[in-house]
């Protein structure tokens, strides 16, 4: 018997290991302990078979088998062989990726209950002698029919009872199989469930009709429309089937108010999954789930690889948004990835967005997905105004133009909240001499510094370097140093000063560090203690402030003139998502952007036209250009220190290509060409055929691995990247 292992290291494919003669054979999906080198390893089996490619005497046995049961269910196993083929990502590293951190280490898989029972003597004793106790007497007479799990004692019984009980000799503990509850279906009950409107009615219809099966969805809703009621009226049915429901919401979208709303609605626990869970509550969710104990899972990015013992409906909330893409290690798309495990599981899948992706609105439009649309606000509330503020030769006060701060003035004379937006954190992007001209830049990024006034720093916003703020010029030492560009920290003391009347609030992610901080922060702008709220892009996600009637987005030339074909598509995401934060209760919602392009055509046409109309326009345009989702696209990033190196890896990568229909663009310079101290280059592979891409990719990953540059480099392959900084 040959057991193929994988294993948590660089190295592509699986691992052939003999098991010891007496060894039960283990099953795919147990953990194993293995030698590897001078070490030893813990890995997953994935197959088990008659012979290896290696000679046999060359195989080494299997040390340990760490699970009787699989932690990885066949189905799961499978789905991630295909991320691992597609992604061109050995499988050790996609299986390790998914496994949460305690199983990874070696943790058991199963969960050990502790149980009380009734000893030799509590068995042979008469209860009534307890009878001047009558708690005690009650838990005695409770054993009497068999063995009962710590937990569920302790609600029934008070610690003091249990313990004085212990003490008399009459109870012990024992450890016990685990027994997993999974009732909760039966706890179902329905709360506070809206009258569907006639495009949400189609909406939930159309779900349920597929509900047994595969069927990918788009829900495509502006903003404000009710698609969360859209998804608490598909899911009704499934759960009390007993049916598991996994939900993605982006990384700063997970709110406790998120996770309230399907708590009130079904009236039964919400498992969450989010980066800020300690080890072992992660591992404990993921074993609740897998066990069936739990009937919704809502969670960011990772939360994806949750098993589920009865799936019954996947669900990717804002599914544009680009935290469920991973940026480093395995870059996988958590969406993408949802799609393939649907199918898989034969579940339908929601994609939910205001603002979809062009790659899921093409898919959509290409009948792929089935489209459903909510096109108008529910519960009254209006559709937000868009209108366009010429600053062309203006004067500004902290950046406003002076109608502009009028207009503000208006809505907080009628006790309504303002929002204004601008995408840089800290007090200005940069410190300039005002003799030399001389910029403080991080010599690792070539890049100035940001600088912060509280904190008093430089920071390098590309690689977190930071130092005090000098008092002179580096450069001829004039102690005449002034910020250049405004953030978010300059503008809150700015607004501040134009309308000291009211109380401004910043939110951005110095102001909000740590999760609690930005849900009390949230907290307080929802109950009107500040008037100005100021933010970066944290405030522009799913949150619901009824009291904002006004938007207003200080600056946003700098994305219409990026270098990256995603930019537009970026752009006019953000600017309907943060519009969509205005207006969402009675009042009217207005939204201004400043700009001195106001004739732009992707202004002009998102604001005359809204993301709907955009969105298809700017897809005609991917199309002409051949760019995805019209073709595939392959990067492969490589950076060293010395920039020749990188080069010639990608060049060598390069010359790995046979003619084949894969055009290569590069190697070039990334966006961001030096960070970190390390020169950057990328090379882009893109074919009209994702086939093409991938037939090369799977021939060609292990001699590229050979290269004679591929150690002196740090390299990676981005399978459809979303970013080339
Ligand atoms: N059928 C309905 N009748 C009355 N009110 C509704 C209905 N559906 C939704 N609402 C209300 O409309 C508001 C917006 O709904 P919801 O948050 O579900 O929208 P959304 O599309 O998920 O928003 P966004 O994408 O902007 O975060 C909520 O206050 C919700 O209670
Ligand atoms: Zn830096």
């Amino acid at each position: 018997m040959i057991v193929e292992v994988a294993l948590p290291v660089p190295l592509r494919g699986g691992f052939d290991y003999l098991l010891p003669e007496g060894q039960p054979t283990p099953t795919p999906g147990c953990r194993v302990r293995v030698p590897f080198g001078s070490r030893q390893l813990s890995g997953v089996v994935v197959t088990i078979k008659q012979d290896s490619e290696q000679p046999t005497a060359k195989l080494r046995q299997l040390s340990a088998v760490l699970d009787h049961q699989p932690i990885l269910s066949e189905r799961l196993l499978e789905w991630l062989n295909w991320a691992s083929r597609y992604y061109q990502h050995p499988l050790g590293d996609v299986i390790s990726t998914a496994l949460p951190a305690r199983l990874r280490k070696g943790d058991a898989a199963t969960i050990q209950q502790t149980c009380w029972q009734l000893t030799e003597t509590g068995l042979a004793q008469d209860s009534q002698s307890l009878k001047r106790a009558p708690q005690q007497q009650a838990l005695v007479e409770r054993l009497q029919s068999g063995r009962c799990d710590a937990r569920t004692l302790k609600q029934a019984f008070s610690a003091t009872v249990i313990r004085a009980l212990e003490e008399k000799g009459l109870i012990e503990t024992v450890e016990d199989e685990y027994v997993a509850d999974t009732d909760w279906p039966q706890r179902i009950h329905i709360c506070g469930q809206l009258t569907p409107n006639l495009e949400q009615s189609l909406a939930i219809t159309a779900v349920n009709n597929h509900a047994q099966g595969f069927q990918c969805f788009l829900l495509e809703g502006v903003t404000g429309s009710g698609k969360t009621e859209v998804y608490l009226q598909t899911i009704a049915p499934l759960l009390k089937q007993g049916r598991q429901i996994l939900i993605l919401v982006p990384e700063i979208g997970l709110t406790p108010q998120t996770v309230a709303r399907f708590e009130q609605r079904f009236g039964i626990e919400v498992a969450v999954l989010h980066s800020g869970l300690t080890d072992k509550e992660r591992l404990r969710v993921w074993q609740q789930a897998g066990l069936g104990e739990v009937g919704i899972i809502i969670g960011t990015r990772s939360a994806i690889f949750t098993p589920l013992a009865n799936p019954g409906m996947i669900i990717v909330d804002e599914e544009h948004d680009g935290s469920y893409k991973q940026q480093d290690g395995w870059r996988y798309h958590a969406r993408d990835l949802a799609v393939v495990r649907a199918r898989m599981e034969k579940v339908p899948l929601i994609l939910g967005s205001a603002t979809p992706s062009l790659e899921t609105l093409n898919n959509a439009l290409g009948s792929r997905y089935q489209h459903l649309s909510l096109g108008k606000r529910a519960g009254g509330a209006n559709a937000v105004k868009h209108q366009v503020l010429d600053i062309k030769g203006q004067a500004l006060d902290y950046g406003l133009a002076k109608g502009m701060q009028q207009r503000i003035r208006l809505h907080l004379q009628q006790g309504h909240q303002v929002m204004l937006f601008i995408n840089r954190r800290g007090f200005a992007p940069a410190l300039i001499c005002h003799q030399c001209g001389h910029v403080e830049e991080c010599h690792r990024c070539e890049r100035s510094f940001t600088l912060h006034r509280q904190l008093k720093k430089l920071q390098c916003h590309h690689c977190g370097d930071a130092k005090v703020v000098p008092h002179r010029c580096a450069a001829c030492g004039h102690p005449d140093l002034q910020p250049v560009g405004m953030g978010t920290e300059q503008l809150e003391q700015g607004i501040q000063r134009i309308f000291p009347d009211y109380s401004a609030m910043r939110i951005d992610s110095d102001s909000a560090r740590g999760k609690q901080k930005l849900h009390g922060l949230l907290e307080e702008i929802n109950q009107g203690k500040s008037q100005l709220l100021i933010g970066t892009q944290i405030l522009a996600k799913g949150h619901h402030f009824p009291r904002v009637s006004l938007v207003v987005i200080l600056d946003v030339d700098s994305a219409l003139f990026s270098a990256d074909y995603r930019a537009a598509e970026h752009l006019a995401q953000l600017i309907t998502q943060v519009a969509g934060r205005a207006g969402r209760a009675q009042i009217q919602g207005e939204l201004w952007l400043q700009t001195h392009n106001p004739g732009h055509p992707l202004l002009q046409d998102l604001l005359n036209n809204g993301y709907q109309h955009f969105a298809r326009l700017a897809l005609k345009e991917r199309q002409f250009a051949a760019l995805p989702p019209y073709s595939y696209q392959a990067l492969f990033r490589a950076e060293a220190v010395d920039g020749n190196l990188a080069y010639g890896f990608l060049e060598q990568v390069k010359a790995c290509l046979q003619p084949t229909d894969i055009t290569l663009i590069g190697p070039l310079p990334a966006l961001m060409e030096k960070r970190q101290g390390r020169y950057r280059m990328q090379l882009l592979l893109q074919s009209d055929k994702r086939t093409g891409i991938q037939q090369w990719l799977s021939n060609m990953m292990s001699n590229i691995e050979k290269l004679p540059l591929a150690n002196k480099v740090r390299w990676s392959l981005d399978m459809d990247p979303m970013d080339f900084t």
